[in-house]
């Protein structure tokens, strides 16, 4: 077992990876301070992973909410399914809530812990690639809104995050592939050798190798505790995380939520990112490329909808929770391997962006 920890002075929490942690009780009874537990999970998880779970907390008084599955159901409707499940238990402040699942589920187990009776303890147990290298870190939670993605939460940090890399066996292979987006995003904006290591083992990944993917989950959590340690709510530098993020939550958000997985909105989005920093003449073609065959061979899209406009790109882009003041700041790359954070670029680049051949592109690579 590896052990990270994110740095946020009295809020510092350990980040435990390893195969097998979900029956480790030890790792979690030290961060539980009440006799009482909350499990969230969903209908396709808790059938896989919820009576091992309950079995190793066998000394709490555990109850467990089992949600409907999706990004559809990120919302306010079944965050109250949440409260109803732990006051119908009479659960008090000493209660600790646990996520067992993706980010949909971590995102919103995490949102009712930081709103039940004003804020209890709350434990990330994270089941797909995305959510151990991503959303489980750093304490982003919320629900999407009708009219834009993650609009309504909060920050609030767990006590420890438990990563059992043994839950990917079961993972989709497209769920898989939509948490390589994440991993490759972290190679783009704070560390180009990973990108060639990235190259070197993606079909390692996708084979699901429990090595490689424990050094990319291990390499992805190091990137991420370190942004967040240093800009915690995103004054700053955490902003860089959201590459490809402006455009791919457009695409989540117009699509209908679940339609397009978050991962692959990612991916297309930070295609979009890549030709507009060639544009910008900040990375060259080749580099550009070698970023859309690297999601490609990750098995991700790579072209935004056809059915989108320019116009229904900037509509959902103008509410971004990046804009300050109506101005939109984009997160773009200087070079491979460095993003910044701006909104210092010509209005034109972005339409030439937005109206760009990603067919061509993508066929040019594939
Ligand atoms: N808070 C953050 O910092 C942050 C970061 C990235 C993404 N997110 C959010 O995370 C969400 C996406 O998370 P996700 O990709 O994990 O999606 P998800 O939570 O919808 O999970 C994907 C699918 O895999 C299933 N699943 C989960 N674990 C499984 C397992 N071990 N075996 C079999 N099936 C399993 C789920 O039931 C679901 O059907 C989005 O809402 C996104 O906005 C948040
Ligand atoms: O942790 C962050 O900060 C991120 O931006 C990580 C993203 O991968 C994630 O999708 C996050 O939920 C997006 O945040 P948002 O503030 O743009 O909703
Ligand atoms: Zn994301």
């Amino acid at each position: 077992m590896q052990t990270l920890k994110v740095d946020l002075g009295e809020r510092s929490y350990p980040i435990h990876i390893g195969e097998g942690l979900l029956d480790q009780p030890e790792l979690l009874a030290p961060h539980i301070h009440g006799r009482q537990v909350a499990i969230i999970s969903n209908e396709t998880v808790a059938p896989l992973y919820l009576e091992r779970l309950t079995r190793s907390l066998a000394q709490f008084s555990v109850v467990s909410v089992v949600l409907p599955d999706g990004e559809a159901f990120k919302n306010w409707e079944t965050l109250q399914l949440i409260f109803d499940g732990l006051l119908t238990a009479r659960h008090d402040r000493r209660t600790t809530v646990i996520a067992l699942g993706g980010g949909v589920i971590g995102d919103m187990a995490g949102f009712a812990a930081a709103c039940y009776q004003r804020g209890v303890d709350f434990i990330q147990i994270p089941t797909t690639l995305l959510s151990q290298v991503d959303s489980s870190v750093g304490g982003k939670t919320g629900i999407n809104h009708p009219l834009g993605k993650n609009m309504v939460g909060a920050f609030y940090q767990p006590n420890v995050v438990l990563i059992d890399t043994a839950s990917l066996k079961t993972l989709p292979a497209r769920e898989l592939s939509a948490g390589l987006a994440e991993v490759i995003k972290y190679g783009l904006i704070c560390d180009e050798p990973f990108l060639t290591w990235l190259e070197d083992n993606v079909d390692a990944l996708r084979a699901l190798d429990q090595t490689a993917l424990t050094y990319a989950i291990e390499r992805s959590c190091a990137a991420k505790a370190a942004v967040v340690g240093a800009d915690e709510k995103e004054t700053g530098v955490r902003a860089t995380l959201n590459l490809g993020h402006t455009f791919g939550h457009a695409i989540e958000t117009h699509m209908g939520y679940g339609v397009w997985l978050h991962g692959e909105a990612v991916a297309a989005g930070t295609v979009m990112a890549l030709e507009m920093s060639a544009r910008l003449g900040w990375i060259s073609e080749q580099e550009r490329d070698r970023g859309i065959r690297l999601f490609q061979r990750a098995g991700l899209p790579v072209i935004p909808p056809e059915e989108m406009t320019e116009a229904d790109f900037l509509e959902h882009m103008a509410i971004d929770k990046k804009v300050i003041d109506g101005r939109l700041r984009l997160v773009l790359l200087r070079r491979m391997g460095e993003a910044v954070v701006t909104d210092d670029y010509p209005k034109e680049v972005l339409q030439a962006t937005l109206g760009a051949d990603y067919r061509a592109l993508a066929q040019l690579k594939g």
